[in-house]
C-alpha cells in the first residue's frame, strides 16, 4: 500500500503542497493519539472557556486547536491560520505561500460519549500583491481552495484528501503512516438514506419541511420508496459516510437564529466538505445555491448546507427553488 507522500509525488502535485499536507498529518496524528487515550490523560470534559461563536469549547476543542496552531505555523510555507477556535487568524513566515483554515475538532459534543469526531481542514494561497496579515487574506471563495480535507478520528483514523483531482482516501496505520485505502472515491448519484437533526423540524423553511416529509412518507408518499435515517452529530462522520455509500446531509436555516444564514461554518466546514464531495461527484449547495461560490465575509461566517448524492442534492434544490 502506499505512503500519502508517495502517493502525491506520484501525482505530479506541487512538493511545497505536499510538504505542507504531511506537516497537517503530524498534528493530526497527535490530536489521535491524545483522543485514543481519553479519560487516561484527562483531556475530556469542558473547559471554562467559550469561543468566539458563543459555544463552550471542550478541553479536546483547545488542545486539538493548539497542535495544529503550533505545528502548522512552524512550517515556515504557512502565512497563517485561521480557526473555529480562534477570534481572529494567527499568522506564522510574513514570506509564507498557504493559508490554513481548521475546524480543530468536528462533532466535540461527541468525544465524552467515545463517538467519531475529526479535523476538517482547508488550503489556500496568499493572494498575489502585497498584503498585511489580517483576516481579509482568507475571504477567498471555496473555488480557490487548492486541497481540502478531514482526518475522521473513529475505529480507525482515515484521512479524506482532495488536491482538485478527485478524492483518495488513506488510514493510519500503527506505524504511524497514512496510507492510501480508497483511490478515486465516487459518491454515488442517488440515495435512500439521509442525515439531518429532526428536532429543529418546526424551525425549518416550508420547502425542507415538505422535502423531508416526503422522504418520511416513504413508498405511500409521492417519492414511492423508502427512506432511512441517520444523525451522529458529527459531520465530519456524516460525510465519510456519504463519501463511502452516498446520502444526504443537511443543517438548514432554521428559525432559532433568523439571521443567521445556518449553524455549520463555511470556511471551516462548509467549503472543505463541499470540495470533497463536488471532487467525488456529489453536489453541495445552501439549498439554493453552490457553497463554494460565496463570497466570506467574515471568516467565521455561517452557512446552510445540503450535500450528497447529486441527483438527491437536485430534488431537494428544487422543492426550495419551486416555493
Ligand atoms: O447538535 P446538532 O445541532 O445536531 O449539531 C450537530 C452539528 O454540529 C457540529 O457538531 C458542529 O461542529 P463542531 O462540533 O465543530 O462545533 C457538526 O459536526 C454537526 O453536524
Ligand atoms: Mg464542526
Ligand atoms: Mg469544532
Amino acid at each position: 500500500m502506499q505512503l500519502l507522500s508517495n502517493f502525491l509525488k506520484h501525482k505530479k502535485i506541487d512538493s511545497e503542497l505536499i510538504e505542507l499536507i504531511d506537516t497537517l498529518m503530524l498534528a493530526c496524528k497527535e490530536i489521535a493519539l491524545q483522543l485514543r487515550e481519553g479519560e487516561l490523560s484527562g483531556v475530556l470534559g469542558i473547559s471554562d472557556n467559550t469561543n468566539v461563536q458563543g459555544e463552550t469549547q471542550k478541553k479536546l476543542d483547545i488542545i486539538a486547536n493548539e497542535v495544529l496552531k503550533k505545528v502548522l505555523l512552524d512550517n515556515p510555507l504557512v502565512r497563517g491560520v485561521a480557526s473555529e477556535e480562534e477570534d481572529h487568524a494567527v499568522f506564522g513566515n510574513p514570506e509564507g505561500r498557504f493559508l490554513v483554515t481548521f475546524d480543530p475538532l468536528d462533532g466535540s459534543s461527541n468525544i465524552d460519549i467515545n463517538v467519531s469526531v475529526g479535523t476538517i481542514f482547508s488550503i489556500l494561497e496568499v493572494p498575489p500583491g502585497e498584503h498585511e496579515d489580517s483576516d481579509s487574506l482568507f475571504l477567498q471563495p471555496g473555488t480557490q481552495q487548492l486541497a481540502a480535507g478531514y482526518v475522521l478520528y473513529g475505529p480507525h483514523a482515515v484521512l479524506a484528501l482532495t488536491t482538485g483531482d478527485g478524492v483518495n482516501m488513506f488510514t493510519l496505520a500503527h506505524t504511524g503512516d497514512f496510507l492510501l485505502t480508497h483511490e478515486d472515491v465516487t459518491v454515488p448519484s442517488t440515495t435512500r438514506e439521509f442525515a439531518i437533526n429532526m428536532s429543529n423540524q418546526r424551525y425549518w423553511e416550508p420547502a425542507m419541511r415538505d422535502y423531508i416529509g416526503d422522504l418520511i412518507a416513504g413508498s405511500d408518499g409521492p417519492r414511492e420508496q423508502n427512506y432511512n435515517m441517520r444523525w451522529i452529530a458529527s459531520m465530519v462522520a456524516e460525510v465519510h459516510r456519504i463519501l463511502t455509500r452516498g446520502g444526504l446531509f443537511s443543517y438548514p436555516w432554521d428559525s432559532r437564529n433568523p439571521g443567521q444564514p445556518g449553524k455549520l461554518r463555511l470556511m471551516y466546514e462548509g467549503n472543505p466538505m463541499s470540495m470533497l464531495i463536488e471532487q467525488a461527484g456529489g453536489a453541495s449547495t445552501t439549498c439554493y445555491d453552490r457553497i463554494m461560490e460565496i463570497q466570506p465575509e467574515h471568516i467565521h461566517q455561517r452557512v446552510a448546507v445540503a450535500l450528497g448524492s447529486r441527483e438527491e442534492v437536485q430534488t431537494l434544490m428544487r422543492y426550495h427553488q419551486d416555493s
